[in-house]
């Protein structure tokens, strides 16, 4: 047999257990913002994304977009804040929010995805009434976050329905309120809660970090809800990191079985956690 075909067959063989065990499973995929730096990557995912599809699992993204937010709030001369990972959004900010991930990201990725052989199908959650959300606070009596929402609910009819018609539901974080109003959600936060609605296999959080690091910056491969506790209070985890380890271990805690923070930026990240046994970052247990 020449080398390509040995190589091709090897990964072949070390997949097919975790083809058969995840068939017909669910796993949500947060594609971040960071994670989409370049074309090259762009296309790895959605590959990846289409390839997990073809053997028989449900891939479901949610994505990000936080550096193309920002960036289009520069370019129309507005600053932006972010207080414990989270953009305070303004009714201004919002209407880019919205215009940015439900719009430009969003579709970005639908095509991407149908480019290689996919059927994308690209939401917010306005669509189908998906997610209703409500203010979050801040906890603090001087930190008002505005439009900024957290899930309260999640009607997943409308993904249960393009999964059994083979579609892959690409979802963007943006929630509407019982009273008409429009949030802003960390995609982390609603990629979790998904994950939990219809008690998804895996959850998996691509950034661009290796996975959670320690002050030394090496990778954490295994953390459970102790030392997750004490990695927030003595300021190992901070930031960005805040909403996506937070999401990861409510989604364990709701049975969701296993939740990963991968690195993005590394080609075929995706596939390399779902089909093989290298751990490629920080796996959350309950
Ligand atoms: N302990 C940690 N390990 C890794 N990254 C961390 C940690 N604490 C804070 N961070 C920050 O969190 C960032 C990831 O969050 P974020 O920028 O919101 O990414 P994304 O756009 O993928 O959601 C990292 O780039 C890093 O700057
Ligand atoms: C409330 C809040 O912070 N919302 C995020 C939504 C996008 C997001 O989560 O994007 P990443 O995953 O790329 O960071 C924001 O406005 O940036």
């Amino acid at each position: 047999m020449p080398d390509s075909t040995q190589h091709a067959a090897k990964i072949l063989i070390e997949a097919l257990p975790y083809i058969q065990r995840f068939h017909g499973k669910t796993i949500v995929i947060k594609y971040g913002g960071n994670a989409m730096i370049d074309d090259a990557l762009k296309e790895s995912f959605a590959r990846d994304v289409v390839m997990m599809k073809a053997v028989g699992m449900n891939p479901v993204v949610v994505h990000g977009g936080g550096p193309q937010i920002s960036g289009t709030l520069a370019r129309v001369g507005k600053t932006t804040e972010f207080i414990d990972g989270l953009r305070v959004t303004d009714a201004e900010t919002m209407e880019v929010v919205e215009m940015v991930l439900g719009g430009l990201v969003n579709k970005e990725i639908v095509s991407l995805i149908n480019s290689h052989g996919g059927k994308a199908v690209g939401l917010s959650g306005k669509d189908g009434d998906m997610i209703r959300a409500r203010k979050l606070s801040s906890g603090k009596p001087d930190v008002d976050y505005g439009h900024v929402g957290e899930v309260e609910s999640i009607n997943s009819s409308l993904v249960e329905t393009l999964e059994a018609e083979r579609f892959i539901p690409v979802i963007a974080p943006i929630g509407s309120g019982s009273d008409g109003v429009t949030y802003n959600i960390n995609a982390d936060s609603v990629a979790g809660a998904l994950a939990s609605k219809l008690t998804a296999e895996k959850l998996v959080l691509m950034t661009n970090t290796s996975g959670v690091l320690d002050k030394q910056g090496r990778l954490l491969t295994g953390l459970t809800a102790e030392q997750i506790d004490h990695y927030k209070q003595d300021g190992t985890i901070q930031g960005g990191m805040l909403p996506k380890v937070d999401c990861a271990l409510q989604a364990v805690q709701a049975g969701v079985k296993t939740s990963h923070i991968i690195d993005g930026r590394v080609n075929h990240a995706l596939l390399l956690e779902v089909l093989t046994d290298k751990g490629v970052g920080t796996l959350i247990r309950s």
